[in-house]
């Protein structure tokens, strides 16, 4: 049932109501909270906000594609699932519902080393390609371990997040005590790796304690080889800012970056994801594709993402609202309604082709600087 008093919801926010009514409070905050003063949080959001669309007429519009490939793979829209941990908090089946809902719009779905269900039994769901998201573990052979099970499992990418050397400092997890339900595991790693996070300890997030205990912060830029001799699958960087990180991307020969702040989870002040994207694109020059999360709730959204030199954008808490709305009807239901409305936009705006959503089509400061450096032909790979 997703019926609102007014119907069935027919906005990414008003799914986000359906599932605060639904969700168990502290659940609701580990979703929604952010880090510190949930700035970024808000930064993200605002950000897209600043942007106006230039609309172009005339433009022969009856037909709008949205399809492309991504990381080779063939997608029905420029959209993807971000990595979230434990989908089961939301609704039952877990991300078992959530790659039946990717599936239906043949997107790509992030899953995280945190999933609470098997890669195997996730990848039997699934009709949309896999990534795994990997967190960088004290214990290298459980991440190696995870990775060849993925790579069996059919999984087409491995996702680094690169921002979270320890987890940020969340208030209303902290506030909440929050933990793990007994029923909801990580059954993809070992038991010697999943401590703490079933433990309440007032004042004080289990996922914090867990994180200090079994993430490695020493990573850096020379354990990507390590990574990268282990598997044969293409190797993307997750929470990149910065036009310096970017370009040492590109040249280490990383395959993808995701722009992004954690969905403000992780450090507070940090750079809204639209205002880091066009300084990354700009430092990748085409080496490599270029995606982004945080803050997107909504079709335009998408457009400026992807106008501003996005491959696709990924989604995050949007997902799990409609998993908790309405399990994998919810979640299907949340995409369709981004896809649609990125259509819309596209019509409305004039643009008959992912390839016409360039920065002319941007109001903004940002999108000016993009203009004057911007090629005659989007850079290699990008659509
Ligand atoms: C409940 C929740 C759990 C998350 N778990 C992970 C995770 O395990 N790994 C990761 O890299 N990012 C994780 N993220 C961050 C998302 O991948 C993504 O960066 C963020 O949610 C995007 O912002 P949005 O929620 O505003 O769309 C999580 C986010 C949420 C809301
Ligand atoms: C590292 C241990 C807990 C993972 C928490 C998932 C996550 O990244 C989040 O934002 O929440």
């Amino acid at each position: 049932m997703t019926d609102t008093a007014l119907g069935r919801p027919l906005t990414v926010e008003e799914y986000a109501r359906l599932a605060q009514a639904r969700l168990p409070g502290a659940t609701w905050h580990y979703f929604d909270g952010g880090a510190g003063t949930e700035s970024t949080v808000e930064g993200n959001l605002a950000a897209f906000r600043r942007v106006r669309i230039r609309p172009r007429v005339l433009n022969d519009v009856s037909r709008c594609d949205l399809s492309t490939t991504i990381l080779g793979d063939p997608v029905g829209a420029p959209l993807g699932v971000a990595p979230m941990a434990y989908h089961e908090l939301a609704c039952e089946e877990g991300e078992l519902a959530t790659v039946e809902a990717a599936g239906e719009l043949r997107v790509p779905t992030v899953v995280g080393i945190f999933a609470s269900r098997t890669f195997e039994d996730i990848a039997a769901h699934a009709t949309g390609p896999l990534w795994l998201q990997l967190y960088w573990l004290h214990r290298r052979d459980v991440l190696e371990r995870v990775v060849r099970r993925a790579e069996d499992a059919g999984f087409r990418a491995l996702v680094l997040t690169v921002d979270t050397p320890r987890l940020g400092r969340r208030l209303r997890e902290a506030r909440h005590g929050f933990h793990l339900p007994p029923h909801i595991t990580a059954p993809n790693l070992d038991g010697e790796v999943t401590g703490f996070l079933h433990e309440r300890k007032d004042g004080s997030s289990a996922l914090s304690r867990h994180a200090d205990a079994f993430i490695d912060p020493s990573l850096s830029w020379s354990d990507l080889d390590w990574l990268r001799s282990r598997t044969r699958l293409p190797l993307v960087l997750k929470g990149v800012l910065t036009a310096e990180d970017a370009a040492r991307a590109a040249e280490q020969g990383i395959d993808g970056l995701v722009v992004s702040n954690h969905g403000g989870r992780q450090l507070d002040g940090a750079a809204a994801t639209m205002d880091a994207l066009p300084d990354v694109v700009r430092a990748v020059a085409g080496r490599c594709p270029v995606f982004l999360d945080g803050g997107v709730r909504s079709g335009t959204d998408v457009l400026k993402a992807l106008a501003l030199g996005a491959q696709a954008v990924f989604l995050g808490r949007p997902v799990l609202w409609g998993l908790a709305a309405n399990g994998e009807a919810g979640a299907r239901h949340v995409l369709t309604l981004l896809r649609d409305e990125l259509e819309d936009a596209m019509a409305l705006s004039g643009c008959p082709s992912l390839a016409s959503l360039t920065p002319e089509r941007l109001d903004c400061e940002r999108a000016a600087a993009a203009r004057n450096d911007a090629h005659d032909d989007p850079p290699e790979g990008r659509r």
